[in-house]
């Protein structure tokens, strides 16, 4: 849009400054003005045809012919000009404002464009960190997601695994427990087939004999009747003639005065003689019985009862033993107690240490046996006082609650007669906590309670004449006075494997093979009862291993008993003979017997 008047233009009037050209035209005749006016008003204006329309180069050139006819030409043309100048000044200064404004808008929008890129571009980095972050949320949420089901197919899959261990174990244990039900169900079978055997066996046996001693019966009878008749007439015979003498001597005292005088005197006095020596006798025995017998609490003893009757009895066996062969042995050492050789070594050294202690004149020391009963703790502590070459004294803790007040007096005499051995002597106590268990216990009684604090008194310094030795099941019970004066303890545990093999053979020779074995004794056969002999058919020692792991938990005394029912079972059969097949069975029903008892020991642990 052009800002310049166009002089030749009707609208040119606008101009600021009135030209004096103008002003001749503003004075114009109606007539001059009616053309343009026309030309105004033509409705239908000329044009070429690429569109110029001529009039205003027409009109112009009628202006410049005016002018040119005008007096004031020139002047109208300088002032035209000066006009054209300053136009052209005003347009410059216009130019140079528009153009400023320009550059301004230019600056402006270029900074608005530069603020826009900026805040663009700054939109473009929120937006990048933002989808970033979005991204980075997504990945996160994407990672957590998949650990997540990660983690719940872990879980499936261990919780899986679990259900299938358990389903696992469950089948196991049933398979177990089949088994075992099976395996209790034969062996109750077997147990009550070899119960029914040895029944049938015993039975036929019982039979048998009692037939055989009908027979013998018979014979004996007949025989005895045939004695007594014969006695019966010797004792007639004999009664008259001593009546037919007494008839006599009667006759001839009452006949006789004087000697009938002498006949009551002697009789009163021969009845007085034997009453007053009987009584005399009876006192003397009691006072010598009270100073030189075996207390009464005492109920096995190296000494016997009596100082002489040790000297006999030892004499005896020195006899019985001399009389076995040249090379017998006296004892069996330890031969005779199986025990773990730990044990076994441990009491050696004792014995080995309790010998040197007496005949150095030191002090005895106290020893205490635990272990579960029937594991040889007496008799360890018979062949410790053996060995050690001491006296040896068994009581028992239970006999002691019975004698009541009596108790104490009997501890001391027990004390005393303990100390006059010479050797010195091994005073051995079984299930000692049925006597020495904790004082404050209330259902002790008060006579208990002394005998303890008797037992206390006597064994409160180190002794040089007595060793005591306590033996029990339950060492926590003991009083703890009691536990501070032992020196030694020993734990005798149930016997291992190798002990249990040792003891089925020790057992098996006792019972089995030297059964009916014809000692040489001093004893005449006559009054010997000798046992009928046991054969032994290929009963090797892999079967008595066999049963060794078989017995496992079993004591030394339920091995002993289980031989002794091998035993039986052998005198039970036929032939007398005792073969793997009998062996094997009494094992198993006594290994069944033995489980079922701990299972009655289990269920009344359980309802305790
Ligand atoms: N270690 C063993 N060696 C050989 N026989 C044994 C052994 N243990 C036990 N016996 C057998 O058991 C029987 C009992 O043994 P002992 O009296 O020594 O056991 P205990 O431990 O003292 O028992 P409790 O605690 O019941 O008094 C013995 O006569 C013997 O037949």
């Amino acid at each position: 849009m052009s800002r310049f008047p166009n002089p030749f233009s009707s609208s040119s009037s606008s101009s600021s400054q009135p030209s004096p050209a103008i002003v001749p035209d503003q004075q114009s005749t109606p007539q001059e003005e009616t053309p343009s006016r026309v030309r105004n008003d033509n409705p239908n204006p000329r044009t070429t045809a690429a569109g110029f329309d001529p009039e205003a180069l027409e009109r112009g050139v009628e202006a410049i012919k005016k002018i040119n006819s005008s007096q004031n030409a020139k002047k109208v043309f300088e002032i035209t000009k000066k006009q054209e100048e300053t136009r052209q000044a005003e347009m410059h200064v216009k130019k140079a404002e528009f153009e400023a404004l320009q550059a301004q808008h230019e600056t402006e929008r270029q900074r608005v464009i530069y603020e826009e890129q900026k805040k663009l571009v700054k939109q473009q980095a929120e937006t990048k960190a933002q989808m970033a972050r979005y991204e980075d949320e997504l990945t996160r949420k994407r990672m957590q997601a998949d650990n997540e089901s990660q983690r719940a197919r872990n879980r499936e899959l261990v919780k899986m695994q679990e259900e299938s261990s358990i389903r696992q174990e469950q089948a196991r244990r049933t398979t177990e427990e089949q088994i075992q039900a099976q395996r209790r169900q034969t062996e109750r079978e077997r147990a009550e087939m070899e119960r029914e055997t040895i029944r049938v066996r015993a039975m036929a046996e019982a039979e048998g004999r009692a037939h055989e001693a009908k027979l013998a019966e018979d014979v004996n009878k007949r025989m005895l009747v045939e004695r007594a008749n014969a006695e019966r007439e010797k004792w007639v015979a004999a009664i008259n003639t001593t009546f037919d003498h007494i008839g006599g001597g009667v006759r001839a005292i009452l006949t006789d005065q004087n000697k009938l005088v002498v006949a009551v005197g002697g009789i009163t006095a021969l009845a007085a003689g034997i009453y007053t020596t009987r009584e005399g006798a009876r006192v003397i025995w009691g006072y010598v019985d009270r100073i030189l017998g075996q207390p009464s609490l005492i109920r096995e003893s190296s000494r016997g009862k009596y100082p002489w009757s040790g000297m006999i009895s030892r004499g005896i066996s020195t006899l019985s033993h001399k009389t076995e062969g040249p090379g017998a042995k006296i004892g069996n050492g330890f031969g005779d107690v199986i025990l773990h050789p730990s044990l076994n070594k441990r009491i050696e050294q004792l014995a080995g240490a309790t010998a040197n202690t007496k005949s150095h004149q030191a002090p005895f020391r106290n020893m205490l046996f635990y272990g579960p009963p029937g594991t040889g703790k007496t008799m360890a502590a018979r062949e410790l006082a053996r060995k050690s070459g001491l006296d040896y004294a068994l009581m028992t803790g239970g006999d002691v609650a019975p004698l009541g007040s009596q108790a104490v007096t009997k501890i001391h005499q027990l004390f005393d007669w303990s100390k006059k051995s010479r050797k010195g002597l091994l005073l051995f106590i079984d299930e000692a906590d049925a006597f020495l268990c904790e004082r404050n216990k209330t259902y002790m009684s008060e006579a208990q309670r002394s005998a303890l604090n008797a037992l206390l008194f006597r064994t409160g310094d180190q002794s040089k004449d007595i060793v005591l030795a306590l033996a029990t099941n339950r060492p926590g019970d003991l009083d703890s006075a009691v536990s501070d004066r032992i020196d030694e303890v020993l734990e005798f545990p149930l016997p291992g494997e190798e002990e249990r093999f040792k003891l089925l053979k020790l057992y098996l020779d006792k019972y089995i093979s030297k059964v009916g074995e014809r000692k040489s004794s001093w004893i005449p056969s006559f009054f010997r009862k000798e046992q009928q002999k046991i054969e032994i058919k290929g009963l090797t020692d892999d079967i008595l291993r066999e049963a060794a792991v078989k017995t496992e938990d079993f004591s030394g005394r339920e091995i002993a008993k289980l031989m002794a029912s091998v035993q039986a079972a052998v005198y039970g059969s036929q032939d007398c003979v005792l073969d793997p097949n009998l062996f094997r069975e009494v094992i198993d029903y006594k290994v069944a017997e033995h489980q079922q008892r701990r299972n009655f020991a289990d269920a009344k642990d359980g309802s305790v």
